[in-house]
């Protein structure tokens, strides 16, 4: 059996799979170099609401299977994060907001019917995954946020200039999860780095990050069947035929 990564080599492996991260994908490109139409950035945030408000049940259900009351303690701050706490703007509104901003409404957001067979499938299996693994694999799959800054960064400093239609007061979500994202992906790499031990386990951890890579990358090509080549099945595709 071969040796097990020294710790900074597992690390290594696991922050170079940021090159499939989907700050790569043609969908997320196109958005960032000014590219998209207003329905297709619509499109992005009607859907990208589906995975925001399952974040939140996702970490429960890591919580529900996390019997270390100190992992717990710094873990539960994810879910307030997102649904907010008292004087404090959650996730969650602050991505209302961000709705409000490109033209949608937030009874349309909160209504799902816009989102996408493909997305729904594609968040909802990250969930799964998280209900059914031990906690230590759901706190892995999380680690896509090691790609996260520089992709909520991207969108703070392109989409003033590529998008002014859009109220730049609606893009606070993303400089929220700048020091957020920085934060639980210090705590998340701890974990992964002291649970994966094993080569065989560490080779394990690059496969769950790939999922969740999957996950996210699946989302865009669904938005890309929709809102690129027009592609059913898509919310008004009946009328549109
Ligand atoms: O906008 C993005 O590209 C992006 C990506 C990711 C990610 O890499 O999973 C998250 C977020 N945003 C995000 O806002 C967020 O709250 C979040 C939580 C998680 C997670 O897996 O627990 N990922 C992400």
């Amino acid at each position: 059996m071969s040796e097990p990564w020294p710790k900074d080599e597992f690390e290594r492996r696991l922050r170079a799979k940021g090159t499939r991260y989907h700050i790569h994908h043609p969908y997320h490109q196109m958005m960032h170099n000014g590219e998209c139409t207003r329905e297709q950035i619509q499109g992005w945030v009607i859907n990208r609401f589906y995975y925001q408000i399952s974040i939140p049940i996702k970490d429960a259900n890591l919580l529900a299977n996390c019997p270390d009351p100190d992992v717990r303690r710094e873990w539960v701050q994810r879910i307030i994060d997102h649904d907010g706490a008292p004087g404090e703007v959650g996730g969650i509104e602050a991505w209302l907001a961000l709705g409000e901003a490109v033209g949608v409404s937030r009874d349309t957001l909160w209504s799902q019917e816009q989102v996408l067979p493909g997305v729904r499938f594609a968040v909802d299996a990250y969930v799964n995954f998280v209900r059914r693994v031990p906690w230590q694999e759901a706190a892995c799959s999380s680690l896509t946020e090691l790609f996260a800054p520089e992709i909520h960064k991207q969108r703070l400093t392109g989409w003033p200039d590529h998008y002014p239609w859009i109220d730049a007061e609606g893009l606070s979500y993303f400089r929220k999860r700048l020091s957020e994202a920085r934060r639980d992906v210090e705590h998340g790499l701890d974990l992964t780095l002291a649970y994966f031990r094993t080569r065989a386990d560490q080779e394990r951890a690059l496969d769950i990050l790939q999922f969740k890579l999957d996950v996210l990358w699946t989302m865009l090509d669904a938005m890309t069947m929709a809102y690129v080549h027009h592609t059913p099945p898509y919310f008004n595709c009946d009328e549109a035929s």
